[in-house]
């Protein structure tokens, strides 16, 4: 696992300009991978997303959870979520993510992806009620797909494949500058697993 880690540098900022992106590659072996992977599905609350499109409610296909330190409501895609307390194994996966990151967390959105056809459209998590330019830690589990940032004015992208049991941290500016994407695809027919650790500011 050492040596197929050496072949990530994760100090280096894979954005051209205005954001911090920086990639871990795997964090941990294939079996903790397998292990966290089959916990989440099993433990984690999971829903199908809400969303307002047009002023009309939609359901996903695509299911969602939020746990945080605290019962926070988040309003994502104009519908209000409130958090859940955090479980044992996503107690032990925040921590994961702020000692390898250096940062810290206080809530954490899940997505569970089921084959290739669900991923998210271009969007940046600029939400209101999160801490302004606070690092977003982002851990796969299950089926490598394809992540991708599009600068939001001169349109540049770049892309990456999140393999299970990789982390990713998006920080700084990267909010304010760049869209990113989970893209569907043909070739995946295995379910995806997504922790994004994210802070809520308090004070909001
Ligand atoms: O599934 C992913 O890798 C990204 C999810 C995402 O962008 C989000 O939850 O805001
Ligand atoms: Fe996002």
């Amino acid at each position: 696992m050492d040596l197929f880690n050496d072949l990530y540098d994760c100090t280096e900022n894979l954005l051209p300009k205005e954001g911090i992106v920086n990639y871990f590659g795997q964090i941990m072996t294939h079996e903790e991978a397998n292990q966290y992977y089959k916990l989440l599905l099993n433990e984690i609350d999971w829903k199908n997303d809400q969303a307002v499109i047009f002023g009309k409610l939609i359901e996903t296909k695509r299911k969602i959870a939020w746990y945080g330190d605290i019962p926070f409501a988040y309003t994502y895609s104009k519908v209000t979520k409130t958090a859940l307390p955090w479980t044992k194994t996503l107690m032990q996966l925040k921590q994961l993510a702020e000692l390898k990151t250096g940062e810290t967390y206080n809530s954490c959105l899940l997505n569970l992806y089921h084959d290739g056809s669900e991923g998210m459209a271009w969007h940046s998590d600029g939400e209101k009620q999160l801490k302004r330019h606070g690092a977003i830690a982002s851990l796969s589990f299950g089926a490598e797909r394809k992540f991708a940032f599009k600068h939001k004015q001169t349109k540049e992208v770049v892309a990456l494949n999140l393999a299970s049991g990789s982390l990713l941290v998006m920080k700084g500016t990267t909010q304010d500058n760049w869209l990113h994407r989970l893209p569907p695809t043909k070739k995946v027919g295995n379910p995806r697993v997504n922790l994004t650790f994210r802070t809520i500011d308090l004070d909001q």
